[in-house]
């Protein structure tokens, strides 16, 4: 199938821009180095501004995809099933009506790895150094400017990005099975960033609006809007019987194991689009805040159940 943004995801050729990163270990599950490259730089800037999401492909080497995928595969997950607003809580029935979108909440379905999971119960941690690393010679250098992950989403966000310090959700492993329901929402967090590990059989696109909410407020009439719309409206049959999936403003982007996409969740409405078949469509995701300290909030953190250790439908992984 061809990609309705294939023109904004970049082309370049990955195995020529990795070649300086040939030392073994941690540093070898990603190409670096494409996050010190300009043209990727520039490419993705432009993305996220045109298209409201950016891509870089192929970010993750083989083996490090191999290594991640495994550590995640084996960690215990949460099965996480909940009823709330596109705002992840339970709506505003101070100052909205119940049949207001800010008070309509819906049936989710979702599986999660949290971070304290991620970095407890792995033997290497793997997916946590991802987060946190820092290139060689910056070391001892605090923050920003010796994480490359951290500096280079920045520059392409054009803000400084900090990372987030919520203790599960700042760094989690989302699963999808094909009973999950997972649903349409705005992020908490202003940023994000997805490193796609494995594909469902079908279905699993990245669906969203881009820039559908110009403010993070819960009050902003365009994000009731777009609820109204996309989550309460619709009733369109389509092939995977889920709301939302017809609708001209929504933009997919097929997911692809290794691959990073970044976008601002706060103000694009979002979701992944559910699956078939039986293997889990698996992403590590990254969050980060816009001023030191993020943290999510206790409707967030209650919406999610990230800890599989909070959990009353733990399953012990593969
Ligand atoms: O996995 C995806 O594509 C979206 C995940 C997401 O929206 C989230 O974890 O908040
Ligand atoms: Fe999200």
């Amino acid at each position: 199938m061809s990609h309705p943004n294939e023109d904004y995801v970049w082309h370049g050729d990955d195995n020529e821009k990795c070649s300086s990163d040939s030392v073994l270990g941690k540093s070898t599950l990603l190409n670096w180095s494409l996050l010190e490259d300009p043209d990727v730089l520039e490419d993705c800037r432009t993305s996220l501004r045109e298209h409201g999401a950016a891509v870089v492909k192929n970010l993750a080497t083989p083996e490090g995809l191999e290594k991640l995928r495994s550590e995640v595969l084996s960690a215990p997950y949460n099965e996480s099933k909940q009823h709330y607003t596109p705002w992840q809580d339970q709506g505003d029935p101070v100052k909205y009506p119940e049949s207001h979108p800010r008070n309509f909440r819906t049936h989710s379905s979702a599986a999660f790895v949290g971070r304290k999971t991620l970095e407890e119960a792995t033997t290497d941690g793997l997916c946590i150094s991802v987060y946190n690393e820092t290139k060689e010679e910056g070391r001892g250098d605090v923050g920003f400017g010796a994480n490359r992950l951290l500096r280079f989403l920045s520059r392409v966000a054009d803000e400084r990005l900090y990372q987030s310090e919520d203790e599960n959700g700042s760094v989690y492993c989302y699963r999808i099975h094909s009973e999950h329901n997972p649903p349409w929402h705005f992020d908490e967090s202003p940023y994000t960033a997805i490193l796609y590990l494995q594909n469902p059989e079908g279905g699993g696109d990245f669906e969203y609006v881009p820039w559908c909410r110009p403010t993070t407020s819960k009050d902003d009439p365009a994000g009731h809007e777009i609820v109204r719309r996309l989550v309460m409206e619709t009733t369109l049959p389509n092939p995977l019987g889920t709301p939302g999936a017809d609708d001209p403003l929504v933009k997919r982007i097929p997911i692809q194991p290794g691959s990073l996409l970044f976008f601002n969740g706060a103000k694009s409405f979002h979701r992944a689009a559910p699956t078939t078949g039986s293997a889990p469509r698996v992403g590590l995701v990254f969050t980060f805040g816009l001023a030191e300290g993020f943290e999510n909030s206790q409707d967030v953190r209650s919406s999610n159940e990230w800890d599989p250790r909070d959990s009353t439908h733990l399953v012990s992984g593969e």
